[in-house]
């Protein structure tokens, strides 16, 4: 089966990376760094949302010319910030499983592309995935559903499983009509409940059931 995950909140917790671009950012215009709290709840639509975020909550004036040169500055700093991001428990070792056992892995961000390839490259995950989409790459971003589908395109197509850990990554799942497995501990703002899922999981040891079951889906399904 192919199994494609999120990256921010699911994978690995990189809101430390992100506070640490923010600190550098808002210094320069002479405010406050965003908090952890914060930055985990800016963080899911992508680097342009989270840079409209970031200026709203220090007051600063948001104009398509502040915006961009704003973006433009976090962005050149955003493929640096690697150095803090670590992984949820159970990661490496579900991912290991998961690979060994002949599924295939993808991963469908909405981090931009050079910040996803650097920090994926940073944590050793280059030969993990057979397809990475990240935003940028096409015109479109989730929730819309044509990045996942992008991801499972490249991955040969077939039966397929999302995990993710965002109201972002519910919707796009739900769109693209692919089950959904939501990991719990990431940036998620919303009720467990109030989220569509098929599974939800908060710890990567219960990831390797899962799949198991929803192969079993898969299998009744035909
Ligand atoms: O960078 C973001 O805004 C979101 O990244 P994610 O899609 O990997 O959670
Ligand atoms: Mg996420």
């Amino acid at each position: 089966m192919n199994i494609v995950f999120d990256l921010d909140g699911t994978l690995i917790d990189s809101a430390p990376d992100i506070q640490a671009v923010s600190e550098i950012i808002l210094g320069q215009l002479g405010k406050e760094p965003l908090t952890i709290a914060e930055t985990r709840s800016f963080v899911g639509e992508g680097a342009k949302v989270l840079v409209s975020r970031m200026m709203a909550a220090r007051g600063i004036e948001e104009t398509p010319e502040s915006h961009a040169r704003i973006y433009g500055d976090f962005v050149a700093q955003y493929e640096y910030a690697v150095e803090k991001a670590v992984f949820y428990p159970g990661v490496v070792d579900a991912l290991a499983v998961l690979k060994a056992a002949g599924h295939r892995l993808g991963l469908c961000t909405n981090k931009p592309e050079l910040p996803a390839r650097a920090v994926i490259r940073h944590m050793g995950l280059e030969p993990t995935f057979d397809a990475v989409v990240a935003a940028g790459m096409i015109d479109s971003r989730k929730p819309e559903p044509d990045m996942l589908l992008k991801t499972v395109e490249d991955m040969g197509g077939g039966a397929t499983l999302y995990v993710g850990d965002s109201e972002i990554d519910a919707e796009t799942a739900r769109r693209a009509e692919i089950p959904f497995a939501l990991y719990t501990e990431g940036y998620r703002k919303s009720p467990i409940a109030a989220m569509p899922h098929d599974w939800s999981f908060d710890h990567f040891d219960r990831l390797q059931e899962i799949v198991i079951e929803a192969v079993a889906r898969q299998t009744a399904a035909e």
